[in-house]
């Protein structure tokens, strides 16, 4: 790994044609935006966040907060000077039109995980570029489109996980000098992590094919997996996916029975898109529990589009995926487990 290597002299050798000048702007711009909302987070209520509302619903009809509001005007105005076609925020109801002839457009969620706000827990940006074909509506190609995906997270450190289409790079911010430096290249997702993350007080409300992976995880050395689980929950996807990338394990937000979450809770331009490019290049994989998440596209209309999302080690994902598509999966591969009637209903 070269040890000097920064997130801008990356963008500045990958910048080799029009389309990939503007990604790499891009890029750039969040790069400098995070280092503002970094900058923000770390001074908390000494900068006025206080966690609290700040009056208004977003387009998916959350409260946002202060540092949603703000995080959001960082981003803007720091891609102003970026070419691009149009920008599609959590935080904005309607996309915002640019340059129609401009090679990409921009998904973006400013700040992931707003309810950590006020207990000082781990925050982030995730976003995800994709090609702007002119004449096509944006937004509406599949997640296998995009060009580059990525995500900081506002954590003890603040970190910038990358992908240009060619593996996953992960920087951290070097607050002394304001640059990003690589600290890990080309990261893989360790395969023999046992770990999953899912929000267990929606047990009840999931899917028996959700309830069945985590009952065999729940089952530990005496269930089908032969082997204890460990369970996290962050209630932040970026952490959950930064952990994942550095020491692997499984997260589901899958859909469930409660009223408007049969998609899951998270949003595909601006979350599932660009968690599932990052987790294929790293070797792992995405998916609903039946299809790939980058297969999905959304309708033309539907910005801020949900769809479940199960990421990690390619093992777990695919047995997931496998309870999903054979539900008796479950009960076929785990004749001991399923003899003794464990979590049996
Ligand atoms: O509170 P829940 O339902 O467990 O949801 C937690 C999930 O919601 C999110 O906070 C959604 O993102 P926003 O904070 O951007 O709305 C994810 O970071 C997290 O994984
Ligand atoms: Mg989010
Ligand atoms: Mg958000």
């Amino acid at each position: 790994m070269d040890q000097g290597q920064t997130l801008a002299r990356l963008l500045d050798s990958y910048a080799t044609d029009p389309r990939k000048r503007a990604v790499a702007a891009a890029v750039g711009a969040i790069a400098e935006a995070s280092i503002e909302i970094s900058e923000l987070i770390g001074q908390g209520a000494l900068a006025g966040i206080t966690g609290a509302a700040h009056g208004a619903s977003n387009a998916d009809g959350d409260v946002q907060k202060d540092l949603d509001v703000r995080a959001e005007a960082a981003i803007v105005a720091a891609l102003k000077n970026v070419p691009y076609a149009a920008l599609a925020s959590e935080e904005a109801e309607a996309l915002l039109m640019g340059d129609p002839q401009a090679p990409i457009s921009i998904a973006y969620d400013p700040l992931d995980g707003s309810s950590n706000i006020d207990t000082n827990m781990t925050v982030g940006t995730i976003f995800s570029i994709i090609p702007n074909e002119p004449g096509v509506a944006p937004f509406t190609a599949p997640g296998s489109c995009q060009l580059a995906a990525g995500f900081v997270v506002y954590g003890p450190q603040t970190s910038f996980v990358l992908t240009l289409g060619d593996g996953v790079d992960i920087f951290t911010l070097d607050r002394k000098d304001h640059v990003y430096r690589l600290i890990r290249e080309k990261v893989k997702v360790a395969g023999d992590t046992a770990e999953y993350a899912i929000n267990a007080s929606n047990h009840r409300h999931w899917e028996q094919p959700v309830r069945d992976f985590v009952d065999e995880c729940l089952a530990g050395a005496d269930g089908p997996r032969a082997k204890n689980f460990n369970m996290r929950w962050i209630g932040s996807l970026v952490a959950e996916a930064y952990r994942i990338l550095t020491r692997g394990g499984v997260f589901l937000y899958p859909a469930d029975s409660r009223p408007g979450y049969g998609d899951g809770r998270l949003r595909l331009l601006y979350e599932t898109h660009p968690m599932a490019f990052v987790m294929e290049q790293a070797g792992g994989a995405a998916s609903t529990g039946r299809e790939r998440v980058l297969d999905l596209s959304a309708a033309a209309t539907s910005t801020h589009q949900r769809s479940p999302l199960i990421m990690g080690s390619s093992d777990k994902v695919n047995r997931i995926v496998e309870l999903h598509l054979d539900p008796s999966a479950a009960s076929r591969t785990a004749p001991l487990f399923g003899r003794r009637g464990l979590f049996r209903t």
